[in-house]
């Protein structure tokens, strides 16, 4: 039987997850935005079946409402349901970076007879907006869920036959572990990439040419830095004392750091590096928060027309792209082309083009 969705905020996020629930044919997925224009969007562009204006009265065909606001509406929208003509067996998701005081809003939920169940799907992008959506984006990538510990198997199990729709990987955890965790690899981080940038803008008040030579090392690490500002405010906000434990051993680190180079010990700061550098080359390669795109590397010659070389040996081929940049490009010397596709499929395909195509090496970094 055909399963009514009604999506609650239609951006990068919400539109996502709609675009890639309309694969399903049992699916009939409305959306719902506070700038009407998005919902629009969403229409003309095939995300969603059916716009509305009315989140409350269109509520009582919903087998599954979603919210994908940012966290602070969303706490206010679990506020406002309390009230709406909900079906009886309904269940209540949302999307959010944080989970511990979306939960609590739960518990209260619970004790009407309302199920929620929290999502947050972990993969992104420093874009908004619903024209950022697109249907793959959950693809492998994790996608955690925070049920009550009193959910029934049952319940939970129907939410995660919907959202397999995204072909996300959905893994159950703690609201409090959530909170750490994400407080270390996604909102911390973001902490420390607006700060390196807020750094440069310092520095380049003294000297305008410092920031010409921010070059690819110091782009990949500060993308997040684009970010939309309001979300990141209410993610800080919310889950600021995880934030807090991670900037203090950040502090406790530097203050490390900051004694090996005073004391101008070689070994130490050698030590230093070569740690994380162990540690990240192992890191798993799945998508996550901070791995979200398929890149491929590809070692060309510094001229011009070898991106328009290779971008034409994809048209032909019919592979599509999603981004593509020259790093590390110095005068004399192979610059890396990095050229980012959707999927793992699309980047094999890529690879196997180069090779048969070309001299050049390519490889995953
Ligand atoms: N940006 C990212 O990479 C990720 C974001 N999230 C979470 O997903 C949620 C949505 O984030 P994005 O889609 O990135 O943001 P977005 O800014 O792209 O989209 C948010 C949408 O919600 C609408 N909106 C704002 N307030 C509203 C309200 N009170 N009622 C109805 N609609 C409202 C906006 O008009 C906008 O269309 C947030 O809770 C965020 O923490 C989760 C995973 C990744
Ligand atoms: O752009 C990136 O790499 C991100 O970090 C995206 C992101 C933003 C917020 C989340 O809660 C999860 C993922």
């Amino acid at each position: 039987m055909k399963k009514t969705i009604l999506i609650v905020g239609l951006g990068l996020i919400g539109g996502s997850v709609a675009v890639s629930l309309r694969k399903s044919p049992n699916l009939h997925v409305i959306g719902y935005d506070i700038n009407e224009k998005n919902t629009d969007v969403a229409l003309e562009l095939n995300i969603i079946q059916e716009g509305t204006l009315d989140p409350k009265n269109t509520s009582e065909r919903a087998d599954i409402i979603l919210f994908a606001t940012p966290v602070n509406a969303t706490l206010n929208w679990l506020d406002l349901i309390k009230d709406w003509p909900l079906k009886k067996d309904v269940i209540i998701t949302d999307t959010g970076s944080t989970k511990t005081l979306i939960m609590e809003k739960a518990c209260e939920l619970r004790k009407l007879g309302i199920t929620f169940i929290g999502g947050h799907p972990m993969a992104g992008s420093h874009k908004s907006g619903i024209s950022a959506a697109k249907p793959y984006l959950f693809e492998n990538a994790y996608y955690l869920l925070t049920p009550l510990e009193s959910e029934e198997e049952a319940t939970i199990q129907r939410l995660k036959e919907i959202l397999s729709y995204t072909k996300a990987k959905l893994l159950t955890v703690s609201a409090a572990s959530h909170d750490q965790m994400t407080a270390v690899v996604s909102h911390f981080p973001h902490i420390v990439a607006a700060s390196l940038v807020n750094q440069l803008k310092e520095e380049s008040t003294q000297n305008q040419t410092t920031k010409m030579l921010a070059a690819g090392g110091f782009r990949d690490l500060t993308r997040i830095a684009s970010s939309n500002p309001k979300l990141w405010r209410d993610i800080t906000m919310q889950n600021r004392i995880q934030i807090l434990a991670q900037l203090t051993s950040w502090q406790k680190e530097m203050a490390k750091v900051k004694e090996v180079l005073e004391t101008g010990n070689t070994d130490e700061i050698e030590m230093f590096f070569s740690d994380a550098k162990e540690y990240r080359d192992q890191l798993p390669s799945t998508k996550g928060a901070l791995f979200s795109t398929y890149d491929l590397s590809i070692d060309v010659p510094d001229y011009p027309g070898s991106i328009a070389e290779i971008t034409a040996y994809f048209a032909e081929e019919q592979i599509s792209i999603t981004n593509i940049r020259i790093i590390e490009t110095r005068e004399d010397v192979y610059g890396i082309l990095v050229v980012s596709f959707q999927n793992e499929e699309d980047r094999e395909k890529a690879a196997s083009c180069i090779k048969r195509r070309t001299q050049y090496d390519v490889y995953i970094r």
